[in-house]
């Protein structure tokens, strides 16, 4: 593995989830692989889980991290080609990336979207600027458009809930959920493009009209505008937030009730509900299927230490 930017990074997906299991109980089996390496993990956005789960990887690996939260503490980044740099950046990226390759054997970046700009957002203008002039290998922290580490982990407790045996696909629902800020669609054209990719569930989206996803990523998957109905026996229910891609970035007033409550789980098969965190409580998801028997939430992120620590381990062996 060279970066790990989205899904077609993985390789074999299956094995990927079997080396980060094997890490969940095994944390400090290959300790040394990372002696006299270092990575930077550089913050263009906030972050709790992403920051301290890639620092513990990185540190039960054996090698050192450290992390820049380059949008307070660093000069502001200039990425546009020709600019005349009179404004309020004060360093290109051509200048800067190439140093932190000096300093780093592995770049870890996140990079929000704008929001405003789609051509842009989705060309990844920002992290592949990053790519291209560091020099080193990237991972992505959660870049404008997916968030890898977050659905390999997603792959990650999704697997280790299905039965040893387990013949038939499980049911795997990605539902829109309520927010009162314009979030951007990440994790879930990544979760789309990881389940899509692993290829070992039924897997369904429901999103109110205005809300479909970038076909790009969600291609293979079936879409449903009634939440009631997608619910019907799903074994799992992953909740987020996006803003719209089609009007982009805007929130459109949905008239239904989207907050998922445990009334509207009875439909489910006993569904595990799983969201990325930070979640707005009461808002995105219900005080009780937060605090209830369904959410498998806290072990999920919990498992971004296994999931980080399995795909720096695939890239600390090629550099
Ligand atoms: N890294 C996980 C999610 C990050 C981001 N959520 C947020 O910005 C939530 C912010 C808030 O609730 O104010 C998103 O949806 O992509
Ligand atoms: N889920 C996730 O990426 O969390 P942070 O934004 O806290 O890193």
């Amino acid at each position: 593995m060279k970066n790990f930017l989205s899904a077609n990074d993985a390789g074999n997906i299956d094995d990927l989830v079997h080396t980060a299991l094997h890490f969940k109980t095994n944390p400090f089996s290959n300790s040394s692989l990372g002696k006299g390496k270092r990575i930077g993990l550089l913050f263009l956005n906030p972050s709790m889980r992403t920051r301290l789960s890639t620092q513990i990887a990185a540190q039960n690996l054996g090698m050192e991290s450290i992390v820049f939260n380059a949008s307070q503490e660093g000069w502001a980044f200039e990425f546009e080609e020709g600019a005349v740099m009179n404004g309020t950046t004060a360093e290109h990226i051509k200048d800067a990336a190439p140093i932190l390759g000096k300093y780093f054997d592995i770049l870890g970046i996140r990079t929000f979207p704008t929001l405003k700009d789609r051509e842009s957002d989705y060309a990844e203008k920002v992290l592949h600027q990053f790519v291209k002039y560091c020099g080193i290998p990237v991972i992505s922290l959660e870049s404008a458009t997916l968030h890898p580490l977050q659905s390999l982990t997603d792959i990650i407790t999704i697997s280790s809930h299905l039965p040893v045996e387990n013949k038939t696909k499980p049911k795997v629902l990605l539902t829109w959920a309520p927010h009162v800020k314009a979030l951007p669609q990440c994790v879930a054209n990544s979760f789309a493009q990881w389940v899509n990719a692993w290829g070992h569930a039924n897997f369904v989206i429901t999103n109110p009209a205005g809300y479909d996803l970038d076909e790009k990523f969600t291609s293979g998957a079936e879409i449903i505008h009634n939440q009631d109905e997608a619910l019907k026996d799903a074994d799992f229910v992953y909740v987020k937030n996006w803003s719209s891609y089609q009007d982009y970035g805007k929130i459109i007033n949905v008239d239904d009730n989207w907050l998922l409550d445990n009334k509207k789980l009875e439909t489910t098969n006993d569904a595990k509900v799983m969201h990325c965190l930070p979640v707005r409580r009461n808002v995105e998801l219900s005080d009780e299927i937060l605090d209830g028997g369904n959410s498998i939430i806290t072990e999920e992120a919990g498992n971004r230490v296994w999931a980080a620590q399995a795909v720096i381990q695939e890239i600390l062996r090629n550099v």
